[in-house]
């Protein structure tokens, strides 16, 4: 019988090329997740939570026909779930009109924190900017006030470089140059070369990363004297792989010539302590279980052979505990008032802030970490950074924004044998 399902829409990243098909192993731990919540008898009593989905392929058109799909047939939704950034954001800017909550698992773009924009958007997924505090630290570490930036000509970046320059005039960190390419990035890196650039924030896709390894292995941008920031949720090989395939002119010993020293930024996904989560698991539990549900739809997963979005599956896991965990405290609210959840319609303003409230309120521990959300409904995150020696990543360490913590393991390894400079310093001979 319907009246004790409480419905809600998902859209997921699964087929199609370019972008993200984090859907492939997102929508999975969605669904251990529902399973979990449905489970407890604590959660929802007298309810079950009920995900009607399909894929978007990381395209913003069609995951705007998802979206009318699941609005225009019954059974009516309460809120919506999306993965990519360019759907989150279609999402997100209609869903306001159906007075729906849409919380989104696989969202990087610093454009999506505009309250103005997306009033009722929240997401388990933190912003790019969420590295620039943790450069700015490190910066501050190391004694680095004269940086530059490389970055390739995507939304995504020039949004989260506008971030960073805004924190480094904060902090008193100059930049040098801002340098910026769309494919081929010889006359960006040639322009840091003239400016004697030494401390570089890079910020690519991968396939771009490896186009700039190579570019700078052959300025010589690298080595005891260069310090390089880069993206840390690339694959962990990445400086070695897909050379012949995308053209890469630079052998492999090249490319680890080029890689070696390098430091990374990125926010955590998985819960780093052995902590039991509000699941009654701990992150690696949860990897155990979404492992297995892998291996069953074919993915070889004991020979890394992992589906797109394994990274951040707990994201899409901790976004219906959040779901729940917010209808959860909607209904008792909606009791005292003699309504229901069951009674909410597209027009229902009142149901829909509480809805809204309930989210925003949002603290637990998940197989993510902390879920909690900033008042533009961003993830608060922690990030993790890392720095390939003898080429692999070593942790180097980890830093908690909100309480300006960062905790440090005196790993890092410098080729020169001192931490580099970041000019040339002018010795006066008296
Ligand atoms: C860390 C990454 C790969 C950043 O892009 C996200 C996808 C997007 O923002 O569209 C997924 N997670």
């Amino acid at each position: 019988e319907d009246d004790n399902v409480l419905h809600i829409g998902g859209i997921f990243p699964i087929g199609g090329e370019g972008g993200w098909q984090g859907g492939q192993a997102c929508e999975p731990a969605a669904n251990l997740a529902l399973e979990d919540v449905n489970n407890r008898k604590d959660l929802l009593p007298g309810f079950t939570l009920k995900l009607h989905w399909n894929d978007s392929e990381c395209e913003p058109g069609l995951g705007a026909s998802v979206m009318y799909n699941l609005l225009y047939n019954k059974p009516q939704k309460l809120m919506l779930l999306a993965g990519c950034s360019t759907v989150c954001t279609t999402v997100a800017e209609a869903a306001k009109m159906w007075n729906l909550v849409v919380l989104c698992y696989g969202a990087s773009s610093p454009a999506l924190s505009d309250r103005t924009r997306f009033p009722t958007l929240f997401r388990t997924h933190p912003s790019a900017t969420v590295h620039n505090p943790t450069r700015i630290k490190l910066m501050e570490k190391f004694g680095w006030s004269r940086v530059a930036i490389l970055q390739q000509a995507e939304e995504v970046f020039i949004s989260t470089v506008e971030d960073l320059e805004a924190r480094c005039k904060e902090n008193q960190i100059e930049i040098v140059t801002r340098q910026s390419f769309l494919s081929d990035p010889s006359d960006a890196v040639r322009n840091l070369v003239r400016q004697d650039a030494r401390i570089i924030v890079g910020l690519f896709y991968v396939v771009a990363a490896r186009r700039v390894l190579c570019e700078i292995y052959h300025q010589g941008l690298y080595g005891k004297q260069y310090v390089w920031f880069f993206i840390g949720w690339y694959e962990d090989n990445w400086f070695e792989v897909n050379l012949e395939k995308e053209g890469i002119t630079c052998t492999h010993d090249q490319m680890r010539a080029a890689a070696e020293g390098h430091i990374t930024t990125e926010a955590l996904m998985w819960n780093q302590n052995n902590q039991k989560t509000i699941s009654g698991m701990t992150s690696e539990d949860f990897r155990e279980r979404l492992n297995d549900v892998l291996r069953k739809s074919n993915y070889d997963i004991d020979n890394m052979r992992y589906p797109e979005g394994y990274q951040e599956a707990p994201l899409a896991y901790d976004a219906v505990w959040s779901v729940a965990l917010a209808f959860n405290k909607t209904m008792a609210r909606l009791q005292s008032r003699g309504r229901t959840l069951k009674s909410f319609t597209y027009t229902d303003k009142e149901i829909a802030d509480d809805i809204y409230s309930a989210i925003n309120s949002t603290q637990f521990l998940g197989v993510s970490g902390v879920v909690a959300f900033s008042s533009q409904g961003d993830r608060i995150a922690l990030t993790q950074i890392e720095q390939v020696i003898n080429g692999t990543y070593v942790k180097l360490g980890y830093y908690d924004i909100q309480a300006d913590n960062l905790t440090w393991f005196n790993k890092e390894k410098w080729s020169g044998g001192k931490v580099p400079q970041d000019r040339t310093i002018v010795r006066r001979v008296l």
